[in-house]
């Protein structure tokens, strides 16, 4: 290290040459370490192993270009020996490659030979793979022959990793490596080859020689790939079948390309929308990373935006760099930039659809719809595609923006509360549809839309959504009718507004406080348990702006015949005046009872309707009056007479 630093340059107390030491390792802490430590799963080994094979390959290619062979990779699973064993073709090693790479931690032939030769498919760099077989294997035999010296064979053989012998035994009939490891007990779930073949498939899927598992004959890596060029048949059948192939969990819906950006990322790959039930809150989203065909990182998902949970894919990049245990990415320029192609690959591919394949469309809509009203908030693009297209849940199910602007005869309502309420009522009452502002990304999304395609909206909830729904009445009515009318029809905390509102059939509605109720949650003593200290007195501080002595409006419907007439028997000292407002009460009760915003006291309220009916049959001229007690002998109806009785 010495050298590095220019003479008088250095820290002045820095020891000369002959008083440094030599860094001690405890090579048995370290490999432990690296074996078991290194790596989030066991299964890794097992990629490990199979990127030595591939590099193997790569190298007795580069280093006997014209010799022909039969390039393969074979894993196979014993579980009775409890035993994985994977075998190649390539280029082997010699004894002394064996001592110097092979047994030498930290030191491999294969980043020499890229250096070397350029050469961008051979995969290992760190020389620290091989350990790996130690995390889940006893014991670690490697059977080998150089292609350099085809007729010499030597085992090396090595238990926990720390020491090992090498010997020669019989030659095989071929060159390459036998890798077999004897598993530790609670690994041997390994061997079975179901399994194997499974992760395989991920692992090698790129891989451009074949990888077979046991005795198939058919490689588990044969699935064509649509980003390389060769592909025959239809471009979009590869790509189904492949992202069909590939991805677990979820049907793809669509598929659709990332390509290269000259400027940005080497990137290519695959993106597909997957199908399956999901919700706002769900991310699904789930990314594949390859290097050099190999995989690199089997959960990248933070390289796709965070709205995209319903996307899944696989991409192969040459710039982005993997830590050593090679599972996870450096965050870098590079993944920034790559983020970026990744979001404008699936807006891109989002268009396309919409463009070429309507029925598909259609479902991602269908199935995406609150997702896809999240991410239209997130990117500009994203939301002029969608603005139109996109279901918003409504009181009426889903509907499009531009419906329901159109059956809110040009205005896009909205209701702020928690779903259900007097909302839901008084416009199931007008029959217009009102958007679920409490859902998932709802109010921005048509906050957004009324702004961009100059729609009205009203915010059901919000003061000024009220003044738009509850008009003024045309002449003000006089204070003592005014005082009569909140004496017979409101409770404590409800302020009488007289009004005018749609439909006249409706003589009243109660609108809650929204921020009075906000306050009585906050205040309520339970608050402090369930809230943290610091969110509560923030929450408490502006509650404290709000006059939670009123808790609900109660809107008098002036152009509600019923109302009309009402006034006019007040006016005229109707005797009837008093039944008729005591029946309205409680249509009241009832009715807030009904939209779960309960007000006064709903028996008292049953009992004032018979009351009421009890006191206007009673005013009825006589004659009139009287339901009869029996009904005469030969009345048809005789049969209910016993129900009265
Ligand atoms: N199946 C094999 N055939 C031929 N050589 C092999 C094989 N497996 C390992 N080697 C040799 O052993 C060396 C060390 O392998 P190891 O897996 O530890 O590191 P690496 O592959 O070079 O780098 P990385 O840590 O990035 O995987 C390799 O560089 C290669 O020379």
């Amino acid at each position: 290290m010495s050298e590095g630093l220019p003479p008088g340059h250095g820290p002045s107390e820095f020891p000369a040459a002959d008083d440094l030491r030599t860094t001690e390792v405890d090579l048995g802490g370290l490999v432990g370490v690296l074996a078991t430590h290194l790596y989030s799963t066991p299964l890794v080994a097992v990629r490990e192993l199979v990127q030595n094979a591939h590099d193997s390959h790569t190298r007795r290619t580069l280093e006997d270009p014209t010799t022909p062979y039969h390039a393969a990779i074979r894993v196979r699973g014993d579980a009775a020996r409890r035993t994985i064993a994977i075998e190649d073709t390539g280029a082997g090693l010699t004894e002394p490659e064996i001592h110097a790479y092979l047994a030498t931690v930290g030191t491999g032939y294969t980043r020499m030979l890229r250096d070397l030769t350029g050469d961008q498919d051979l995969i290992g760099a760190f020389g620290l793979g091989f350990l790996s077989a130690f995390s889940i294997a006893h014991e670690v035999t490697v059977t080998t022959t150089s292609h350099r010296e085809p007729h010499r064979t030597h085992q090396y053989r090595s238990r926990g990793g720390e020491q090992y012998s090498v010997r020669p035994v019989d030659p095989r009939p071929h060159p390459g490596t036998v890798v077999e490891l004897h598993l530790k007990p609670e690994h041997a779930h390994l061997a079975d080859e179901h399994a194997l073949r499974e992760v395989l498939l991920r692992y090698c899927v790129l891989l451009p020689i074949p990888v077979h598992v046991g005795d198939d004959d058919q490689p588990v890596n044969d699935v064509p790939v649509p980003w390389r060029q060769d592909v025959p048949g239809s471009l979009h059948l590869t790509r189904m079948r492949f992202a069909a192939s590939f991805s677990r969990t979820f049907e793809p819906l669509t598929a659709f390309p990332v390509t290269p950006t000259e400027d940005r990322t080497d990137a290519v790959g695959l993106l597909w929308v997957q199908d399956g039930g999901t919700y706002g809150s769900t991310d699904n989203r789930d990314l594949a990373v390859y290097l050099r065909g190999m995989l690199l990182a089997e959960d990248a998902r933070d390289l796709l935006p965070s709205w995209a949970g319903f996307i899944g894919g696989v991409i192969e990049s040459s710039r982005l760099t993997p830590t050593a245990s090679r599972e996870d990415l450096q965050r870098d320029e590079h993944y920034r930039a790559l983020q970026q192609a990744l979001t404008d690959a699936i807006v891109d591919g989002l268009y396309e659809t919409a463009r070429l394949q309507p029925a598909a469309w259609r479902r991602i809509l269908a199935r995406h719809g609150q997702e896809l009203l999240g991410a239209a908030l997130c990117d500009e693009r994203l939301f002029t595609l969608l603005a139109d297209d996109v279901p918003v849940p409504t009181s009426q199910g889903d509907l499009t923006a531009g419906a329901l602007r159109a059956a809110g005869h040009g205005a896009v309502h909205v209701a702020l509360g928690s779903g259900g309420g007097f909302e839901e009522m008084l416009y199931r009452a007008m029959q217009v549809p009102i958007a679920r502002g409490d859902r998932y990304a709802v109010l921005p999304f048509l906050r957004r839309y009324a702004q961009l395609r100059d729609a009205r909206i009203v915010e059901l909830g919000s003061e000024s959504g009220n003044r738009e729904l509850f008009r003024a009445p045309e002449h003000p009515l006089a204070a003592d009718e005014q005082a009569w009318l909140a004496a017979a029809l409101a409770e404590d905390g409800e302020q009488l507004l007289p009004a005018r509102f749609d439909p006249p059939g409706l003589p009243l509605v109660l609108v809650p406080d929204r921020e009075a109720e906000l306050k009585a949650r906050i205040e309520d003593d339970q608050a402090d348990a369930r809230i943290p200290s610091a969110a509560l007195r923030l929450a408490r501080a502006f509650t404290a702006r709000t006059d939670g002595t009123v808790r609900a409006r109660l809107y008098l419907n002036l152009a509600a015949p019923a109302v009309q007439d009402l006034l006019a028997a007040y006016r005229t000292g109707h005797t009837g005046a008093a039944t008729a407002a005591g029946l309205l009460r409680s249509l009241k009760v009832i009715m807030a009872a009904a939209a779960g915003s309960p007000t006064g006291d709903l028996t008292a309220a049953l009992d004032g309707i018979g009351t009421a009916v009890a006191a206007l049959t009673a005013a009825l001229p006589d004659g009139l009056s009287a339901v009869p007690d029996t009904l005469p002998a030969d009345d048809p109806h005789q049969g209910h007479q016993g129900d009265r009785a």
